[in-house]
Protein backbone atom coordinates (compact mmCIF):
# COMPACT_ATOMS: atom_id res chain seq x y z
CA UNK A 1 0.00 0.00 0.00
CA UNK A 2 1.17 3.74 -0.66
CA UNK A 3 0.85 6.30 1.18
CA UNK A 4 -0.10 9.89 0.41
CA UNK A 5 -0.28 12.98 2.49
CA UNK A 6 -2.44 15.46 1.10
CA UNK A 7 -2.93 18.97 1.94
CA UNK A 8 -5.71 21.23 -0.06
CA UNK A 9 -3.95 22.17 -2.82
CA UNK A 10 -2.30 19.15 -3.56
CA UNK A 11 0.38 19.09 -6.29
CA UNK A 12 -0.09 15.54 -7.61
CA UNK A 13 -0.33 15.23 -11.61
CA UNK A 14 -3.14 13.81 -12.84
CA UNK A 15 -1.54 12.30 -15.93
CA UNK A 16 0.87 10.33 -13.35
CA UNK A 17 -2.27 9.03 -11.70
CA UNK A 18 -4.04 5.67 -12.39
CA UNK A 19 -7.68 5.00 -12.59
CA UNK A 20 -8.88 4.31 -8.64
CA UNK A 21 -12.21 2.80 -7.29
CA UNK A 22 -11.86 4.35 -3.74
CA UNK A 23 -13.53 4.96 -0.11
CA UNK A 24 -13.42 7.51 1.67
CA UNK A 25 -14.87 8.79 4.93
CA UNK A 26 -12.99 9.12 8.67
CA UNK A 27 -12.78 5.43 9.29
CA UNK A 28 -12.08 5.74 13.20
CA UNK A 29 -12.09 2.42 14.22
CA UNK A 30 -12.70 0.41 10.69
CA UNK A 31 -15.24 -1.24 12.24
CA UNK A 32 -17.59 -3.56 10.96
CA UNK A 33 -19.51 -1.00 9.04
CA UNK A 34 -16.37 0.76 7.90
CA UNK A 35 -14.56 -2.61 6.99
CA UNK A 36 -17.84 -3.44 4.26
CA UNK A 37 -17.04 -0.24 3.05
CA UNK A 38 -13.72 -0.52 1.93
CA UNK A 39 -13.99 -4.20 1.28
CA UNK A 40 -16.61 -2.51 -1.54
CA UNK A 41 -13.91 -0.54 -3.15
CA UNK A 42 -11.51 -3.24 -3.04
CA UNK A 43 -13.75 -5.79 -5.03
CA UNK A 44 -15.28 -3.41 -7.31
CA UNK A 45 -11.59 -2.12 -7.97
CA UNK A 46 -10.56 -5.75 -8.85
CA UNK A 47 -13.75 -6.01 -10.77
CA UNK A 48 -12.62 -2.44 -12.97
CA UNK A 49 -8.97 -3.72 -13.24
CA UNK A 50 -8.51 -0.68 -11.24
CA UNK A 51 -6.00 0.47 -8.22
CA UNK A 52 -8.14 0.95 -4.96
CA UNK A 53 -7.54 3.38 -2.45
CA UNK A 54 -9.19 4.85 0.89
CA UNK A 55 -9.26 8.76 1.14
CA UNK A 56 -9.42 9.81 4.64
CA UNK A 57 -8.59 13.01 6.44
CA UNK A 58 -6.48 14.01 9.70
CA UNK A 59 -6.40 15.15 11.90
CA UNK A 60 -10.15 14.99 12.93
CA UNK A 61 -12.46 17.67 12.11
CA UNK A 62 -13.83 18.24 15.34
CA UNK A 63 -10.02 19.79 15.81
CA UNK A 64 -10.26 22.78 13.30
CA UNK A 65 -14.04 22.92 13.91
CA UNK A 66 -14.63 23.18 17.70
CA UNK A 67 -13.59 26.29 19.10
CA UNK A 68 -11.70 24.98 22.29
CA UNK A 69 -8.48 23.38 20.69
CA UNK A 70 -8.62 19.58 21.97
CA UNK A 71 -6.73 16.90 21.72
CA UNK A 72 -8.75 13.94 20.21
CA UNK A 73 -7.94 10.27 20.58
CA UNK A 74 -8.39 7.82 18.40
CA UNK A 75 -9.65 3.93 18.27
CA UNK A 76 -7.22 3.70 15.44
CA UNK A 77 -4.35 6.00 15.26
CA UNK A 78 -2.96 6.50 11.90
CA UNK A 79 -0.62 4.23 11.85
CA UNK A 80 -3.09 1.42 13.43
CA UNK A 81 -5.12 2.03 10.10
CA UNK A 82 -2.54 2.51 7.70
CA UNK A 83 -2.06 -1.81 8.96
CA UNK A 84 -5.60 -2.25 8.85
CA UNK A 85 -6.13 -1.35 6.40
CA UNK A 86 -2.96 -3.04 4.21
CA UNK A 87 -4.51 -6.22 5.31
CA UNK A 88 -7.95 -5.39 3.84
CA UNK A 89 -5.88 -5.25 0.45
CA UNK A 90 -5.97 -1.46 -0.31
CA UNK A 91 -4.00 -0.05 -2.76
CA UNK A 92 -3.39 3.43 -2.51
CA UNK A 93 -4.09 5.86 1.16
CA UNK A 94 -5.27 9.19 0.44
CA UNK A 95 -4.56 11.16 4.13
CA UNK A 96 -6.46 14.40 3.53
CA UNK A 97 -5.07 17.18 6.44
CA UNK A 98 -7.63 18.75 7.76
CA UNK A 99 -7.47 22.14 8.10
CA UNK A 100 -9.02 25.37 7.70
CA UNK A 101 -8.66 25.31 4.41
CA UNK A 102 -10.10 22.13 3.61
CA UNK A 103 -13.07 23.14 5.91
CA UNK A 104 -13.99 25.61 3.75
CA UNK A 105 -13.68 23.99 0.30
CA UNK A 106 -17.21 23.93 -1.59
CA UNK A 107 -18.88 20.23 -2.14
CA UNK A 108 -18.20 20.68 -5.87
CA UNK A 109 -14.48 22.56 -5.01
CA UNK A 110 -13.83 19.47 -2.93
CA UNK A 111 -15.51 16.72 -5.46
CA UNK A 112 -13.65 18.56 -8.23
CA UNK A 113 -9.59 18.97 -6.52
CA UNK A 114 -9.88 15.40 -4.06
CA UNK A 115 -11.96 13.02 -6.11
CA UNK A 116 -12.07 14.21 -10.64
CA UNK A 117 -8.45 15.47 -9.98
CA UNK A 118 -7.09 11.74 -8.19
CA UNK A 119 -8.32 10.39 -10.94
CA UNK A 120 -11.39 8.25 -9.40
CA UNK A 121 -13.44 6.55 -11.12
CA UNK A 122 -15.88 5.17 -8.59
CA UNK A 123 -16.56 6.07 -5.14
CA UNK A 124 -17.81 3.73 -2.32
CA UNK A 125 -18.98 5.79 1.33
CA UNK A 126 -21.60 4.86 3.67
CA UNK A 127 -25.34 6.96 3.69
CA UNK A 128 -24.40 9.15 5.94
CA UNK A 129 -20.69 10.66 4.48
CA UNK A 130 -20.85 14.16 3.97
CA UNK A 131 -18.01 16.48 2.38
CA UNK A 132 -17.55 20.11 1.58
CA UNK A 133 -18.23 23.02 3.95
CA UNK A 134 -20.26 22.78 6.49
CA UNK A 135 -20.80 19.29 5.19
CA UNK A 136 -23.20 19.91 2.91
CA UNK A 137 -22.10 18.00 0.26
CA UNK A 138 -23.63 14.11 0.74
CA UNK A 139 -24.62 10.98 -1.00
CA UNK A 140 -27.51 12.90 -2.55
CA UNK A 141 -25.64 15.79 -4.12
CA UNK A 142 -22.98 13.42 -4.94
CA UNK A 143 -24.57 12.75 -8.19
CA UNK A 144 -24.82 16.53 -9.53
CA UNK A 145 -21.65 17.16 -8.89
CA UNK A 146 -20.26 14.21 -9.75
CA UNK A 147 -21.62 15.25 -13.18
CA UNK A 148 -20.98 11.55 -14.92
CA UNK A 149 -17.32 12.23 -14.41
CA UNK A 150 -17.25 9.38 -11.67
CA UNK A 151 -20.00 6.69 -10.58
CA UNK A 152 -20.34 5.90 -6.74
CA UNK A 153 -22.01 3.38 -4.40
CA UNK A 154 -23.85 4.17 -1.32
CA UNK A 155 -23.71 1.48 1.80
CA UNK A 156 -26.37 1.20 3.59
CA UNK A 157 -26.61 1.40 7.21
CA UNK A 158 -24.40 -1.60 9.30
CA UNK A 159 -26.18 -2.80 12.08
CA UNK A 160 -25.88 -5.19 15.14
CA UNK A 161 -28.70 -5.73 17.92
CA UNK A 162 -30.42 -3.33 15.46
CA UNK A 163 -28.46 -0.12 16.14
CA UNK A 164 -26.43 1.47 13.76
CA UNK A 165 -22.40 0.22 13.98
CA UNK A 166 -20.34 3.62 14.84
CA UNK A 167 -17.25 4.77 16.13
CA UNK A 168 -19.39 6.85 18.54
CA UNK A 169 -20.79 3.76 19.88
CA UNK A 170 -17.51 1.73 20.43
CA UNK A 171 -16.08 4.84 22.20
CA UNK A 172 -19.17 4.49 24.16
CA UNK A 173 -18.48 0.82 25.15
CA UNK A 174 -14.70 1.35 25.94
CA UNK A 175 -15.62 3.89 28.36
CA UNK A 176 -17.79 1.48 30.13
CA UNK A 177 -15.82 -1.11 30.26
CA UNK A 178 -17.73 -3.60 27.26
CA UNK A 179 -14.89 -4.86 25.56
CA UNK A 180 -16.68 -7.51 24.49
CA UNK A 181 -19.08 -5.59 22.52
CA UNK A 182 -16.83 -3.17 21.47
CA UNK A 183 -14.73 -5.88 20.02
CA UNK A 184 -17.84 -7.80 18.39
CA UNK A 185 -18.42 -3.80 16.73
CA UNK A 186 -15.10 -3.56 15.75
CA UNK A 187 -14.79 -7.22 13.71
CA UNK A 188 -12.06 -7.75 16.00
CA UNK A 189 -9.86 -7.25 19.02
CA UNK A 190 -9.21 -3.74 20.10
CA UNK A 191 -5.43 -3.05 19.94
CA UNK A 192 -3.25 -0.81 21.80
CA UNK A 193 0.75 -0.82 21.20
CA UNK A 194 3.46 0.65 22.50
CA UNK A 195 7.52 0.29 23.68
CA UNK A 196 7.76 -1.24 27.30
CA UNK A 197 9.51 1.45 29.15
CA UNK A 198 10.90 1.05 33.03
CA UNK A 199 8.20 1.43 35.94
CA UNK A 200 8.89 1.48 39.18
CA UNK A 201 10.68 -2.39 39.61
CA UNK A 202 8.03 -3.10 41.67
CA UNK A 203 6.37 -6.04 40.03
CA UNK A 204 9.52 -8.54 40.06
CA UNK A 205 8.79 -7.93 43.66
CA UNK A 206 5.29 -8.43 43.75
CA UNK A 207 5.86 -12.07 41.68
CA UNK A 208 4.22 -10.64 38.90
CA UNK A 209 6.61 -8.26 36.62
CA UNK A 210 4.92 -6.39 34.03
CA UNK A 211 5.90 -4.66 31.37
CA UNK A 212 4.65 -0.98 31.11
CA UNK A 213 3.82 -0.01 27.92
CA UNK A 214 4.56 3.61 26.89
CA UNK A 215 1.22 3.68 24.70
CA UNK A 216 0.69 6.26 21.59
CA UNK A 217 -0.87 9.61 22.77
CA UNK A 218 -3.43 9.60 19.89
CA UNK A 219 -4.76 6.36 21.40
CA UNK A 220 -8.16 6.24 23.32
CA UNK A 221 -7.88 3.70 26.08
CA UNK A 222 -10.36 1.61 27.67
CA UNK A 223 -11.83 2.00 31.21
CA UNK A 224 -9.46 1.80 33.82
CA UNK A 225 -9.03 -2.07 35.22
CA UNK A 226 -8.17 -5.33 34.97
CA UNK A 227 -8.22 -6.64 31.37
CA UNK A 228 -7.88 -10.97 29.92
CA UNK A 229 -5.40 -9.60 27.23
CA UNK A 230 -3.50 -11.22 24.18
CA UNK A 231 -0.19 -9.93 23.54
CA UNK A 232 1.28 -9.62 20.17
CA UNK A 233 5.57 -10.04 20.51
CA UNK A 234 8.06 -10.55 17.39
CA UNK A 235 4.69 -12.04 15.65
CA UNK A 236 4.45 -14.66 18.61
CA UNK A 237 1.05 -14.16 20.48
CA UNK A 238 0.75 -14.83 23.97
CA UNK A 239 -2.17 -14.81 27.02
CA UNK A 240 -1.58 -12.20 29.53
CA UNK A 241 -3.44 -9.68 32.11
CA UNK A 242 -3.34 -6.46 31.84
CA UNK A 243 -3.39 -4.02 34.56
CA UNK A 244 -4.66 -0.27 33.47
CA UNK A 245 -4.27 2.30 36.21
CA UNK A 246 -3.25 4.46 38.27
CA UNK A 247 -2.06 1.99 40.92
CA UNK A 248 -3.74 3.65 43.97
CA UNK A 249 -2.57 0.58 46.50
CA UNK A 250 0.96 2.45 45.88
CA UNK A 251 0.95 5.85 44.26
CA UNK A 252 -1.91 7.87 45.22
CA UNK A 253 -1.14 10.96 42.90
CA UNK A 254 -0.72 9.06 39.37
CA UNK A 255 -2.55 11.37 37.22
CA UNK A 256 -2.57 9.27 33.75
CA UNK A 257 -3.78 5.48 34.01
CA UNK A 258 -0.82 3.22 32.83
CA UNK A 259 -0.88 0.05 30.74
CA UNK A 260 0.94 -2.59 31.96
CA UNK A 261 1.01 -6.05 31.30
CA UNK A 262 1.93 -9.54 32.82
CA UNK A 263 2.81 -12.20 30.40
CA UNK A 264 1.62 -15.76 31.40
CA UNK A 265 4.78 -18.53 30.91
CA UNK A 266 7.02 -16.22 29.84
CA UNK A 267 10.27 -14.74 31.47
CA UNK A 268 12.74 -12.68 29.77
CA UNK A 269 13.76 -8.97 29.61
CA UNK A 270 11.26 -6.30 26.85
CA UNK A 271 12.26 -3.39 27.96
CA UNK A 272 12.77 -1.30 25.14
CA UNK A 273 10.70 -3.70 22.81
CA UNK A 274 7.65 -3.13 21.10
CA UNK A 275 4.25 -5.52 22.36
CA UNK A 276 0.56 -5.03 21.00
CA UNK A 277 -2.02 -5.53 23.35
CA UNK A 278 -5.23 -7.19 22.47
CA UNK A 279 -7.98 -6.93 25.03
CA UNK A 280 -10.26 -9.30 25.08
CA UNK A 281 -12.40 -9.03 29.11
CA UNK A 282 -12.96 -6.65 31.61
CA UNK A 283 -12.61 -8.78 34.93
CA UNK A 284 -12.74 -6.28 37.30
CA UNK A 285 -12.28 -2.51 38.32
CA UNK A 286 -8.81 -1.26 39.80
CA UNK A 287 -9.05 -1.35 43.88
CA UNK A 288 -6.77 0.15 46.43
CA UNK A 289 -5.77 -2.15 49.11
CA UNK A 290 -4.40 -2.18 52.20
CA UNK A 291 -0.86 -3.27 51.62
CA UNK A 292 1.05 -5.46 48.90
CA UNK A 293 -0.43 -8.48 50.29
CA UNK A 294 -3.78 -8.30 49.29
CA UNK A 295 -3.13 -7.04 45.92
CA UNK A 296 -0.92 -9.91 45.11
CA UNK A 297 -4.28 -12.54 46.51
CA UNK A 298 -6.32 -10.35 43.72
CA UNK A 299 -3.54 -10.43 41.18
CA UNK A 300 -3.78 -14.74 41.68
CA UNK A 301 -7.50 -14.69 41.55
CA UNK A 302 -7.34 -12.36 38.21
CA UNK A 303 -4.91 -15.32 37.04
CA UNK A 304 -7.14 -18.05 37.07
CA UNK A 305 -10.00 -16.18 35.98
CA UNK A 306 -8.04 -15.57 32.85
CA UNK A 307 -6.59 -18.53 32.55
CA UNK A 308 -10.46 -20.05 32.60
CA UNK A 309 -11.64 -17.25 30.13
CA UNK A 310 -9.09 -17.77 27.62
CA UNK A 311 -9.69 -21.99 27.62
CA UNK A 312 -13.54 -21.30 27.31
CA UNK A 313 -12.77 -18.69 24.43
CA UNK A 314 -9.64 -18.63 22.23
C1 LIG B 1 -3.54 -8.32 36.97
C2 LIG B 1 -3.14 -7.09 37.69
C3 LIG B 1 -4.07 -6.44 38.51
C4 LIG B 1 -3.73 -5.29 39.20
N1 LIG B 1 -4.64 -4.68 40.00
C5 LIG B 1 -4.31 -3.60 40.74
C6 LIG B 1 -5.26 -3.01 41.64
O1 LIG B 1 -6.42 -3.39 41.75
N2 LIG B 1 -4.84 -1.96 42.40
C7 LIG B 1 -3.55 -1.46 42.32
O2 LIG B 1 -3.22 -0.54 43.05
N3 LIG B 1 -2.66 -1.97 41.45
C8 LIG B 1 -2.99 -3.03 40.66
N4 LIG B 1 -2.08 -3.60 39.80
C9 LIG B 1 -0.85 -2.86 39.51
C10 LIG B 1 0.28 -3.14 40.44
O3 LIG B 1 0.21 -2.24 41.51
C11 LIG B 1 1.57 -2.90 39.65
O4 LIG B 1 1.63 -3.85 38.63
C12 LIG B 1 2.78 -3.03 40.55
O5 LIG B 1 2.78 -1.98 41.46
C13 LIG B 1 4.07 -3.01 39.72
O6 LIG B 1 4.30 -1.76 39.17
P1 LIG B 1 5.63 -1.49 38.31
O7 LIG B 1 5.50 -2.27 37.03
O8 LIG B 1 5.60 -0.01 38.07
O9 LIG B 1 6.79 -1.93 39.12
C14 LIG B 1 -2.40 -4.76 39.10
C15 LIG B 1 -1.47 -5.40 38.27
C16 LIG B 1 -1.82 -6.55 37.58
C17 LIG B 1 -0.81 -7.22 36.71
N1 LIG C 1 6.09 -12.55 32.25
C1 LIG C 1 6.45 -11.27 32.13
N2 LIG C 1 5.54 -10.32 31.86
C2 LIG C 1 5.93 -9.01 31.75
N3 LIG C 1 7.20 -8.60 31.90
C3 LIG C 1 8.16 -9.52 32.13
C4 LIG C 1 7.82 -10.88 32.28
N4 LIG C 1 8.96 -11.56 32.52
C5 LIG C 1 9.94 -10.68 32.57
N5 LIG C 1 9.50 -9.42 32.31
C6 LIG C 1 10.39 -8.24 32.32
O1 LIG C 1 10.26 -7.64 33.61
C7 LIG C 1 9.89 -6.27 33.49
C8 LIG C 1 8.86 -5.94 34.55
O2 LIG C 1 9.36 -6.08 35.85
P1 LIG C 1 8.90 -5.07 36.98
O3 LIG C 1 9.55 -5.43 38.26
O4 LIG C 1 7.39 -4.99 36.94
O5 LIG C 1 9.58 -3.78 36.47
P2 LIG C 1 8.99 -2.39 35.89
O6 LIG C 1 8.53 -1.68 37.10
O7 LIG C 1 10.16 -1.73 35.22
O8 LIG C 1 7.89 -2.73 34.94
C9 LIG C 1 9.28 -6.16 32.11
O9 LIG C 1 9.41 -4.88 31.56
C10 LIG C 1 10.07 -7.18 31.32
O10 LIG C 1 11.27 -6.63 30.81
Amino acid sequence: MRTFELEYPHALVFNELPETVTAIGFFDGIHCGHQRVIQTAVSEAKNRNMESAVITFFPHPSVVLKKDAQHVKYITPLREKKEILKRLGVDRLYIIKFNKALASLSPQGFIDHFIKGLNIKHVVAGFDFSYGHKGKGNMETIKEHAADAFSYTTISKVELDNEKISSTRIRECLKKGQIEKANELLGRPLIVDGIVIKGEQRGKALGYPTANIDTNRDALLPKTGVYAVKIIYKNERYEGMASLGVNPTFTPDLLEPVLEVNIFDYNNDLYGDELLVEFHAFIREEQKFAGAAQLIKKIAEDEVKIRNYFAKNC
